[in-house]
């Protein structure tokens, strides 16, 4: 069996995706998400450009020899334009796979360790009142477990926050948006968030806040000393996470359980936060983390030392992505939480799929693979544009991260 051709689609139905679809002499093919938020056509070309060339004749089904094929035959290592562009690759050689074996993705994986994938959805407001009003919304669909971010007195926007809501898009100009930041302000105020969101709904939701990597290791011991009343079900990305040593001095002061990961892309990101138990949580996902190849020996590890996966799954990884990284929930031994952001509908269109939402979880579905297509022809009505995330400067006008 012999891969015969493989292209590079990008499309814009509401924002940037880029999927892979790889075609065999059999006549199935496989797709995969290869989309890097603001860096799509980076990705693009690597594919096109140095990878593609690779791939034609070579069996589809030797899909680990094709990973380090990739990985190492290009002597520069790791990196998310790499790791996305290899990613892709492997999921849609696990796609094929899977069709062929005429069985769901996770089936091939190890088969189901649970009935549903529970999901996480983001509940965001202006103020705390409305944060609390959004968080009843998501309640009222059936989330047993929901992010909440709101607005932070004296600064005009905060991460999380949109009037979008449901469909909240950060990648939102095409040139970066300039936001301004106060650490000082928003530790005074997020613990007051979760204090009302725990008096009105009591202990029984899962709660959830990203710090968007904007504090120091210090701050964050702070932050999650004074949110321990409220049992938060994790604190995401409170540090920037280059420095993996730098989580010691969040985890001698605080209970508060903390994720980290949707910018890794490989075991190497991650090998001492797991290694020594520095976090919870590790939120690398399918299509920045080399494939559910690579992320399957991240998830091994985290297993070992009691960390449990919490796949990212904002609006800028493509369903492609999120229906594989569903069959890897369903099937991975220490699985914790999937992050849900929805897509939209012209999305939706694009992207047809087998996964569904119910009450608070997610089902991958039983069609053969990973369950999800492209409507080619509707994707070639949304061509690409340009699109960044913001930049964050504190109010002396010094670069801060966002
Ligand atoms: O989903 C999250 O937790 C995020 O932090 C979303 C990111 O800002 C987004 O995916 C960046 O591309
Ligand atoms: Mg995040």
């Amino acid at each position: 069996m012999k891969i015969t051709a493989a292209k590079v689609i990008v499309t814009c139905p509401g924002r940037n995706f880029v999927t892979v679809k790889i075609e065999t002499d059999e006549g199935v093919h496989g797709i995969g998400d290869a989309t890097l938020n603001g860096r799509e056509l980076a990705v693009a070309s690597y594919l096109e450009d140095h990878l593609i060339p690779c791939l034609i004749g070579r069996d589809p089904r030797q899909s680990e020899d094709i990973w380090h094929y990739l990985y190492r035959g290009a002597y520069w290592r790791r990196g998310p334009v790499t790791m996305s562009a290899i990613a892709a690759i492997d999921t849609a050689l696990w796609d094929i796979k899977a069709k062929l074996a005429d069985m769901p993705l996770y089936q091939l994986l190890g088969g189901a360790s649970r009935s549903g994938v529970m999901v996480y959805g983001h509940a965001n407001g202006r103020d705390i009142e409305e944060a609390c009003d959004e968080v009843a919304r998501y309640r009222e669909m059936g989330y047993h477990a929901i992010r909440a971010q709101c607005g932070i007195p004296g600064l005009d926007s905060t991460y999380g926050v949109s009037g979008d809501k449901l469909f909240y898009e950060p990648a939102d100009a095409d040139l970066p948006t300039e936001n301004v930041w106060s650490t000082e302000h928003y530790l005074r105020h997020v613990p007051k968030l979760f204090e009302a969101l725990r008096d009105r709904f009591g202990f029984e939701p899962h709660l959830l806040h990203d710090v968007h990597h904007r504090l120091t290791p210090i701050e964050a011991a702070r932050l999650g000393k004074d949110l321990e009343p409220y049992r938060l079900f994790w604190l995401e990305d409170a540090v920037p996470a280059e420095n993996q040593e730098a989580f010691r001095t969040i985890r001698q002061h605080t209970t508060t359980p903390l994720a980290v990961g949707e910018v890794f892309n490989s075991l190497w990101d991650c090998k001492t936060l797991i290694e020594e138990g520095l976090v919870d949580y590790i939120r690398a996902t399918v299509v920045h983390a080399g494939g559910v190849t690579h992320l399957r020996r991240i998830a091994d590890l985290a297993a070992l030392n009691h960390v449990r996966t919490g796949c990212h799954g904002a609006t800028d990884l493509s369903p492609v992505c999120m229906g594989a990284a569903l069959h890897f929930d369903l099937w991975v031994p220490n699985f914790g939480i999937q992050e849900y952001m929805r897509h939209t509908e012209e999305t939706d269109a694009v992207f047809p799929h087998a996964y569904t939402f119910e009450n608070g979880y997610l089902y991958p579905g039983e069609a053969p693979g990973h369950g999800v297509d492209i409507d080619e022809d509707l994707a070639a009505k949304y061509p690409y544009q340009r699109a960044y995330l913001p930049v964050n400067r504190l109010r002396d006008g010094t670069i801060w991260h966002w």
